[in-house]
């Protein structure tokens, strides 16, 4: 019998790659699988942005975890992927995975952070699906559409050799400071990004750039090299941690060095109050690695 290898043997990246063929898409999809959202052909010189995230109790949260921030979180996730396409959030479905033991005060709580954000983001929550679980346990996936300018939605896969790479916010300690919990997803900071025409790629840093920036490397086809000394790091954390915590949720961008007075001259006054930093540059070939970052099933 062929060798037929559990999920852990192979990891998130290649689980998803091995999916890949097995999908369709049709002629109205511009980008299908393997950035933050999916691109689709929209109305009236606007694109569809397409975007599934989850939050799993035990994974992505603590049990005790406050509902409203729960929720908060589950939204802010996805809504976070919108805006490193440049784009804008619109409608949401929520699909809650819960055991019926579980008291109603929770799911209303969760409902309410979720409807907090939404109306900061001007999200209205569409409808959705629940579901019972076998045992007990408590899932939240949040369908997301948006809406970016046609043919502006910044990718993953469009960095040049020699541009420099850049982050906004600092890195490292998401979890035992509740960022992960707390963050403000940069919506704003990514539209104003993407509407300058100045940035070639740019995604969300959900894993930690160890693991985000290699998948824009090679996705553009591309290496990286980072200056460790140069990376924004949370006060109380070190560059490791930076590097690898994951949960950022901040935007990882490139852009060519000839801009680089620019973009950094339009964040400080569009966005002042959150910096952003550059930390290195693309290379043709790969020339320098960083360690882990976080990975489903391993
Ligand atoms: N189970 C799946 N089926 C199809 N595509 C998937 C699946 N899981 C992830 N993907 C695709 O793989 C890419 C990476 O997913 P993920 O790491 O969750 O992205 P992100 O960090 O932006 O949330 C995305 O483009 C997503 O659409
Ligand atoms: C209980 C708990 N354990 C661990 C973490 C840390 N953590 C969970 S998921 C994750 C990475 C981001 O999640 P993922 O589902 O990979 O996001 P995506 O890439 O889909 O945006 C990290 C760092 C946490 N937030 N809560
Ligand atoms: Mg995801």
């Amino acid at each position: 019998m062929a060798h037929d290898p559990a999920i852990r043997q192979v990891g998130e990246d290649a689980l998803i790659r091995r999916l890949l063929p097995l999908m369709t898409v049709n002629d109205g999809l511009i980008t299908g699988p393997g950035d933050d959202c999916a691109v689709a052909r929209g109305a009236r010189g606007a694109d569809l942005l397409l975007k599934t995230d989850c939050v799993v109790e035990g994974m992505h949260f603590l049990s005790g975890t406050e509902p409203e921030l729960i929720g908060r979180k589950a939204l802010a996730r996805a809504v976070s992927d919108i805006g490193a396409m440049g784009g804008v959030p619109r409608h949401a479905l929520v699909t809650l995975l819960i055991h019926a033991d579980r008291p109603v005060s929770q799911v209303e709580g969760i409902y309410t952070g979720m409807r907090r954000l939404a109306e900061q983001f001007g999200i209205s929550l569409a409808g959705g699906e629940s579901s019972g679980l076998p045992s007990d346990g408590l899932i939240i996936s949040v369908a997301l559409t948006g809406e970016v300018p046609e043919g502006k939605a910044v990718l993953r896969s469009t960095a040049h050799a020699g541009d420099l790479i850049a982050v906004t916010g600092v890195l490292g300690g998401s979890f035992p400071t509740a960022h992960h919990l707390t963050f403000t997803p940069r919506v704003r900071e990514g539209g104003i990004l993407a509407a300058s025409g100045l940035v070639t790629a740019m995604m969300d840093l959900s894993d930690g750039l160890g693991a985000d920036l290699p998948r824009l490397a090679a996705a553009s086809g591309l290496g990286f090299r980072v200056q460790e000394e140069l990376l924004p790091v949370r006060q109380g954390f070190t560059a490791a941690q930076a590097v690898a915590d994951g949960e950022d949720y901040e935007l990882l961008m490139t852009f060519p060095p000839r801009r680089r007075e620019e973009i950094l001259r339009l964040a400080s006054e569009c966005f002042p109050e959150t910096p952003l930093t550059v930390i290195g540059e693309m290379t043709p070939e790969p020339s320098s690695s960083l360690p882990g970052g976080y990975r489903h099933f391993q």
